[in-house]
């Protein structure tokens, strides 16, 4: 086997311990739940041996008709397939390369190619580039993007206590609801926002200050050329996470952009108080009767907060609550008051990110503000 070089930056990630992303949690039996489980096991069994085996030896390079890469390290592993980092070998630059197996039940990656294809036409500062793609016949599918660095679930796992500063939190909160927008502007939806799906940049380059959006497998084209938003369909299955779906989606409503901003609420509101109070419920109806509490028990909510940033997240949340599926919100009134839960804490801006304490100040992407809905360019 080939010596591998040694790639300083690239850092493993542990699986996130958040909720799994879902299709479709059903009710059912113990007897049924075995034998569904054991189903389970058998594909994830099939699934894993379709991955690249660099480790055995052998198999470190990877071919498409444009370049090949060489495999050097496991970055992550899902119920998708696995993610490595790979080194192109007409340059020797570091890539990621996502597999999937082709015998899933229901592809994803093919969603996410297309997905990224289409993001790639928006010149974002919150995705990542996709490069290349190909399939290795009988056993995987692939693309090769940008390489990032740790997500927003691992990074905050590392800290002492478990928490970010209030800082980088609405940092964090700036940057995220810039690659929601940018997303919607495109005409995606994600449909699963969670800490897990957002990375930042890989230690010692430029970008390590600023946070991508990771993971299309769930998202969906809601624009078309000339129509803004697709039909709503009456039914749907659940697809997202528990922990941050929203009230819609835990109705089997179709989701649209208003969905993913409820999820970035529940994210941004799990940062800030270090916690989410249905964090211990697995029963999806008891998870949506808390989120419902919220709306309605001020004192709890009030509680929740503990005074820091109240005022603001509830003003927010009450503006996400009254759009409609069709609305376009209005991502600069949520950016101002994030910007006013910053100056109201006495937040020094100019501060490095919790993730790299040591820089001199924060280098992050700054959120633009009156950025026109619809891009001209992909019209
Ligand atoms: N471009 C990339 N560069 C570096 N690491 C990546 C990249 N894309 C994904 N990863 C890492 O690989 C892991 C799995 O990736 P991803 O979230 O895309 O897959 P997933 O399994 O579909 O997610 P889920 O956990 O929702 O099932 C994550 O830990 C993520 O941080």
């Amino acid at each position: 086997m080939k010596k591998l070089p040694n790639i300083n930056n690239t850092q493993p990630m542990s699986v996130p311990k958040t909720p799994k992303s879902g299709e479709k949690e059903e009710k059912t039996g113990d007897k049924e739940k075995d034998k569904k489980a054991e189903l389970a096991k058998a594909q994830r069994k099939t699934q894993d041996q379709d991955m690249p085996r660099f480790e055995k030896g052998g198999e470190t390079e990877i071919k498409t008709v444009k370049d090949s890469y060489e495999i050097i390290a496991e970055l992550g592993r899902g119920s998708f397939g696995a993610v490595f980092s790979v080194i192109r070998q007409s340059d020797q630059h570091v890539f990621a390369l996502k597999c999937e197996s082709v015998h899933m039940k229901r592809a994803m990656l093919p969603n996410e190619a297309t997905a990224l294809i289409a993001l790639n036409m928006l010149k974002s500062p919150h995705f990542v580039e996709m490069i290349d793609r190909g399939t290795v016949e009988n056993r995987f599918l692939f693309v090769v993007m940008k390489c990032v660095g740790r997500n927003l679930w691992d990074i905050r796992m590392g800290l002492d206590d478990k928490r970010y500063t209030l800082t980088t939190i609405l940092r964090i909160a700036e940057q995220t609801l810039a690659a929601l927008r940018d997303l919607h502007r495109v005409g995606y939806l994600h449909r699963d926002i969670k800490p897990p799906n957002f990375a930042v940049g890989r230690d010692g380059e430029d970008d390590y200050h600023t946070i991508y959006i990771l993971d299309f497998g769930l998202c969906r084209r809601i624009a078309t050329k000339g129509k803004d938003l697709r039909i709503p369909r009456v039914e749907c299955a659940f697809r997202g996470t528990t922990r941050y779906a929203s009230l819609a989606a835990h109705d089997g409503k179709e989701q649209s952009r208003k969905d993913d901003l409820e999820s970035w609420w529940y994210m941004i509101t799990e940062m800030i108080n270090h916690d989410i109070p249905w964090k211990q419920l697995r029963d999806r109806d008891e998870v949506a009767k808390v989120k419902n509490r919220l709306r309605e028990d001020e004192e709890f909510m009030k509680k929740l907060f503990n005074q820091r940033c109240y005022p603001e997240m509830k003003t927010i949340l009450t503006y996400f609550d009254q759009l409609e599926y069709k609305s376009i919100p209005d991502y600069d009134y949520v950016f101002n008051y994030i910007r006013s839960c910053a100056i109201g804490n006495k937040c020094n801006l100019n501060a490095p990110p919790d993730w790299d304490p040591n820089a001199k100040e924060y280098r992050g992407p700054v959120y633009k503000l009156g950025e026109p809905y619809i891009v001209k360019a992909l019209e």
